[in-house]
């Protein structure tokens, strides 16, 4: 990764605060030059970075698969950055791609993950979402957007959180907890903790250090809160489908037969498959491998040696009516002999 450039993804409904937060980072110390990549032409008001607007281009795969979408505009873009850079030689450290409120940020995923030209140069360095804390608890009632946005984060950021009372903001972090368990949450913005973290693919190692206890506690929650929101309010179904699970198994796996059921579980769900991720610990594999998936496309890659941590395999899936139980019984047939 040592000379891609990094990029943060923000995202976050209309009016959620994300241009004041590029605003924010800007004016802070962080000696980096900045490319700007605003979907809409924002106010974005500082000359000496690169802000680039671009319009959102969808690009759909020709194969029939409606999972499959790609954000040509990104690609075109980030393309046309470098052919820049390289005929003018200014510096560049980093990217910030401020979304549209509106932007769905599974095709943008996926192009990171599908444009080898993206991947030999740039890195998804992580997904903030940012969360407007006086309308969201409306929004999540009305809209799918922020739902999707807010289970794609690695990490949160709330804002506006002093307009509102303190048992409010509590009732925010906690619905914003039970569709996204696994991303940080934030309320202040220091350049330093925001940029060049590596949390999308440190997001999954990061798993290793939650217990099975902390996401049972999770799951509980959800289950209890969509028995409530569907015998009472039908309304609500909107973000009460999206839900989130993890799955803890110390048994050795076996790497075929779990790369088939990851198939077979991105067969099944495509679109519904918002983000998974994980750390499978495969019979007789050295090193841990890891797994990131967005919809349809996702990898395999070699993580850390086992050799200093317990072996122990952890899953997250993150989507929309996703069958937990059914997800959790067709995994029972990936151990090893
Ligand atoms: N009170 C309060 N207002 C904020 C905060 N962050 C942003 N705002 C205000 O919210 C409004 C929208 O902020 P923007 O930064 O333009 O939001 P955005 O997400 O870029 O909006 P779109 O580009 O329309 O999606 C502006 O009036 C901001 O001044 C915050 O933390 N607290």
């Amino acid at each position: 990764m040592a000379n891609k450039i990094p990029i943060t993804l923000l995202t976050g409904f209309l009016g959620a605060g994300k241009t004041t937060l590029i605003n924010k980072i800007l004016t802070q110390e962080h000696g980096k030059h900045f490319a700007i990549i605003v979907n809409e032409f924002g106010d974005v008001g500082v000359d000496h970075h690169l802000v680039i607007n671009t319009e959102e281009q969808i690009f759909q795969m020709n194969n029939g698969c409606v999972c499959c979408t790609l954000r040509s505009d990104l690609a075109n873009t980030l393309h046309s950055i470098l052919e820049a850079q390289e005929k003018y030689g200014f510096p560049l450290d980093y990217i910030l791609f401020e979304t549209t409120g509106l932007a769905d940020p599974s095709p943008i995923a996926q192009t990171f993950f599908r444009v080898p030209f993206l991947q030999e140069n740039f890195y998804l360095d992580s997904v903030l979402t940012v969360v407007d804390m006086k309308n969201i608890l409306h929004l999540l009632n009305t809209r799918d957007e922020p739902a999707k946005q807010i289970a794609f984060a690695d990490k949160l950021l709330f804002t506006k959180g002093k307009d509102i009372p303190k048992n409010i903001q509590r009732k925010v972090q906690e619905t914003v907890e039970k569709l996204n368990p696994y991303a940080e949450q934030i309320t202040t913005i220091e350049a330093d903790q925001l940029l060049a973290t590596h949390l999308f693919q440190r997001s999954a190692e990061k798993l290793l250090t939650m217990t099975s206890e902390d996401t049972h506690e999770h799951e509980h929650g959800n289950q209890h809160e969509h028995q409530h929101e569907h015998e009472h309010e039908h309304h609500h179904l909107h973000h009460n489908q999206v839900s989130s699970f993890s799955i803890h198994e110390k048994r050795p796996l076996d790497e075929n037969k779990v790369s088939q059921w990851l198939n077979g579980l991105v067969y099944i769900y495509g679109q519904e498959l918002y983000r998974y991720k994980g750390i499978l610990n495969v019979q007789d594999s050295p090193q841990q491998i890891i797994f990131q998936g967005v919809n349809m496309t996702f990898d395999l890659n070699l993580g850390r040696s086992w050799k200093d941590v317990p072996r122990e395999s952890v899953l997250v899936f993150i989507g929309k009516d996703l069958n937990e139980l059914d997800i959790r019984n067709s995994f029972e047939k990936c151990f090893a002999e």
